[in-house]
């Protein structure tokens, strides 16, 4: 039987796979079709891999004339009514049977009657896709691995129906796209998932056994056996929830308990989390997919919300008792102030303990409140505050003595003291001025006046202003970036820009010059190093 050559591939799906498929069949000199559900998403992803192909000539790895070529043999397509011409058509769908049944019977309706019809499919059996089109021996997997471009393997499935000379071609086409070919049969999870979905599952049933923690089984598994990832980190990548599809579909048909899906699997994403997409899995991820250790964020909340958070003797201390604790606790890398309720951080030293005081009874409270001050300001971790509602009088204060603070847009910030009579008395005075300049905290302390959020930021007292509700989402979000980070590393930092406000440049500037060369030969520095020449991200452990 003669088989088609080909010339024209259609890919049906500009997701992550989709889109990756397109890539390298472009590459490999293919006119490429890409469609999704509007033209409108086609022709972003169709940019999309223009902007990838940008960045290879960017590396050396491409030349701009190659790219260029490729870049025009990608058309975006409003659909499969346009795959026509198409010699083959890759369906990269989600990945759901009911979806891609009917796919493909449009595709079949839609195709030329002697041109070939691939799904990317993971899991779902081929035989069954074959058999809702009337070309059931021009049908056959082609299971690409993600990300597709970087990904020597293609899965290369039969389905019953496949006709030899269709394998013969889909197998040409695959290795003319830089891949390497293995080939299964019809079973459930193919080659691959077969063995991957039990040993990651494995892996789950381990920590739901309280067996190891997902740290020590994934490193256990990249030290011991050398992938380039644990199970646990690669479930993550993949998604729990396609995890968990491709474990039922072995489990419902091969029927055998051992390909069962752990209930913390299937509890992880009744949850929502699905793993790296969603921010949440076995391990947390920051925005741009960076795994964030988890553990390393403390949160002090100022709990006294009957009294606006105000500052008596008795919450001074207690604050004072909790610092110290945390300077001893060596696995924090960050820490966060904010205030309980939803109207205050605190709205200044306690105004009816103040009341009574005498002059040295003042000084005392004074200074206890300085020692706070001192506290956040040497402690090793930066300390952020998250103001969340009036920052007025000591509470202003507070938040002045953090590394740095972000608002919600409700927020309130002022030096009221002059209109009790006193002076701010927790360090307001040249904290506010080297923080705003010395005008506008002159400003502030012999007015009173209370500014808005809006101004805070615009003064430079805070960083960035959020909705309330988003506040601390985002600032939790700052503290974990920086627990990514070398802790050697921004502990120097912060002391050096401490320590430089009160010392001339030069002197500054060669604290600098020492704490640079301090890091050098710590662990942290060799391997923050070591990661960016791998292109890998670090892993930092504070010596
Ligand atoms: C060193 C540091 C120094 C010297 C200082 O910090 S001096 C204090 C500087 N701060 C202030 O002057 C602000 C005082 N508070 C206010 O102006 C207002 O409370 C407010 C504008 C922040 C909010 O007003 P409002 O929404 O109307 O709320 P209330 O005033 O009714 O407050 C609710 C209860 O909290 C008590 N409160 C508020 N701030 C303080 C304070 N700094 N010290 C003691 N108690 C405070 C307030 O009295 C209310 O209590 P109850 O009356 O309900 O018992």
């Amino acid at each position: 039987m003669m088989t088609i050559e080909i010339r024209t591939v259609g890919v049906l799906g500009a997701g992550q796979m989709g889109s990756g498929i397109a890539q390298v069949a472009a590459t490999a000199g293919y006119t490429v079709k890409l469609a999704d559900v509007d033209l409108e998403r086609a022709t972003k992803a169709t940019s999309k891999i223009a902007a990838m192909l940008g960045k290879l000539v960017e590396k050396g790895k491409l030349t701009a004339e190659a790219a260029e070529a490729t870049a025009k043999r990608l058309i975006p397509v409003a659909g499969i009514a346009d795959f026509g011409d198409c010699d083959l058509v890759i369906e990269a769908a989600t990945e759901n049977v009911d979806l891609k049944l009917k796919l493909f019977a449009a595709c079949d309706a839609a195709m030329k009657p002697d041109a070939l019809l691939a799904s990317n499919t993971s899991s779902i059996s081929v035989t069954k896709l074959a058999a809702v089109t009337k070309r059931p021996g021009k049908v056959l997997g082609m299971h690409f691995m993600n990300p597709v471009p970087l990904m020597r393997l293609v899965e290369i499935v039969k389905a019953v129906q496949t006709e030899p000379e269709t394998y013969t071609t889909i197998k040409e086409a695959a290795e003319k796209m830089g891949k390497t070919v293995v080939t299964s049969n019809d079973a459930p999870g193919f080659l691959v998932n077969r063995i991957l979905i039990p040993m990651l599952c494995e892996a789950m049933f381990a920590v739901q056994e309280g067996v190891g923690t997902p740290e020590d089984i994934d490193t256990g598994a990249k030290l011991g056996l050398n992938p380039p990832m644990g199970p646990l980190e690669l479930a993550d990548l993949i998604g729990l929830d396609t995890v968990l599809a491709i474990a039922n579909v072995l489990y419902t048909d091969i029927g055998d308990t051992k390909y069962r899906a752990p209930t913390l699997l299937k509890n992880l994403v009744r949850a929502g989390w699905v793993g790296k997409k969603g921010g949440r899995g076995f391990y947390v991820y920051d925005e741009k997919g960076q795994k964030v250790p988890e553990g390393f964020v403390g949160t002090i909340t100022l709990n006294r919300p009957d009294k606006l958070n105000a500052l008596n003797a008795e919450l001074v201390g207690e604050l004072h008792r909790v610092l110290a604790e945390i300077r001893r606790d060596k696995d924090l890398r960050a820490l966060i102030v904010t205030g309980a309720g939803d109207k205050a951080f605190a709205a200044g030293a306690d105004i009816a303990a103040m009341s009574t005081m005498t002059g040295p009874e003042a000084k005392a409270f004074g200074e206890l409140g300085h020692a706070v001050g001192a506290q956040m300001e040497t402690l090793a971790i930066p300390v952020i505050a998250a103001v969340n509602g009036f920052a007025l009088g000591g509470g202003c204060e507070m938040a002045l003595a953090c590394d740095f603070i972000h608002a919600s847009t409700k927020a309130k910030f002022g030096q009221p003291e002059v209109n009790l009579g006193v002076i701010p008395g927790f360090g307001g005075t040249n904290r506010l001025a080297r923080r705003v300049g010395i005008g506008r905290a002159r400003e502030l302390c012999f007015t009173g006046d209370v500014i808005g959020a809006e101004e805070a930021l615009r003064i430079g007292l805070v960083n960035g202003i959020h909705a309330p509700e988003e506040l601390l989402g985002k600032v939790k979000e700052i503290a974990a970036k920086i627990a990514t980070k070398g802790p050697l590393a921004v502990a120097q930092a912060k002391r050096v820009l401490l320590r430089g406000l009160d010392v001339p440049l030069p002197t500054a500037n060669e604290l600098e010059v020492q704490a640079f060369a301090a890091l050098f030969g710590s662990e942290d520095q060799r391997e923050g190093m070591a990661a960016f020449l791998g292109k890998r991200p670090a892993n930092f452990v504070g010596r």
